[in-house]
């Protein structure tokens, strides 16, 4: 679903972001992306999402090479990789359902339809009876989720968070990670980037890690020791 092969990415100005990064993820594959702050990680989910285009290398993701890709094509691309943030991006003058209702709204889905759709992404995330609600009234892993269903809203096949567990405790973090991992064992291709070690090692999923750029665990299948960085 996502392969890169010998990645580097130098913004404007001089600073090497990545360098020689090559790893592959398979569908329904979860996995999480790691690293200290400034190590490339945003960069790398941004080159997913065509929002940066990479200085060298191969960016391939779900069979299409993104190099090349015309402009105008870009959001076809993004219509089919669903985004959580760490600061979950609601909009507080709109209902949850609007709120979720958003992605399909710019891609012209049918009225009935997006109704459907956005009670069933609400029922996977157990928010649907808040669908009425303003995002402002519900708790931060509420909130959190409210994201997730919006993120997912158009079944993508790629699932990508930032972050996604950054101001929420440990309870919560977990419960918001169960349903990442609900969604790969349905066969979507799941990306965490996140810093929270506690929560990786106890997920015990493969981790990618990056250091300065390069990419120092995660691109090969290395010892369960050096996976979940024992
Ligand atoms: N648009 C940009 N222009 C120039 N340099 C940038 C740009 N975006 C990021 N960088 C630099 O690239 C490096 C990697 O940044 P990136 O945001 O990918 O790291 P990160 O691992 O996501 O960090 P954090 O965990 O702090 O979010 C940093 O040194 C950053 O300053």
């Amino acid at each position: 679903m996502i392969e890169f092969e010998k990645v580097s990415k130098r913004y404007e100005g001089g600073h090497t972001a990545l360098q020689g990064v090559s790893f592959e993820m398979s569908r329904g594959e979860l996995a999480f992306l790691t690293g200290h702050s400034g190590a490339g990680k945003s960069t790398l989910l941004k080159l997913i999402m065509v929002m940066e285009r990479p200085s060298a290398g191969n960016v391939i993701v779900g069979g299409q090479q993104l190099n090349a890709l015309p402009r105008r094509q870009i959001p076809f691309i993004r219509r089919h990789i669903g985004v959580v943030f760490q600061n979950h991006q609601l909009l507080f003058d709109r209902t949850v359902f609007d709120n979720v209702a958003m992605p399909l709204e710019v891609t012209g889905v049918p009225h009935r339809e997006i109704g459907r759709r956005v009670r069933a992404a609400l029922d996977k995330v157990g928010l649907l009876s808040k669908e009425k609600m303003n995002p402002i009234q519900l708790s931060g892993g509420e909130q959190q989720r409210v994201g997730i269903a919006r993120a997912v809203v158009n079944k993508p096949p790629l699932l990508l968070a930032d972050e996604p567990t950054g101001n929420l405790d440990p309870a919560l973090s977990a419960d918001i990670m169960h349903l990442f991992e609900q969604f790969s064992q349905v066969g979507v291709t799941v990306l965490i980037a996140s810093h929270d070690i506690a929560l990786i090692r106890h997920l015990r999923r493969r981790v990618l890690t990056l250091s300065n750029g390069q990419m120092t665990t995660g691109d090969a299948m290395p010892g369960e020791e050096v996976l979940y960085g024992h």
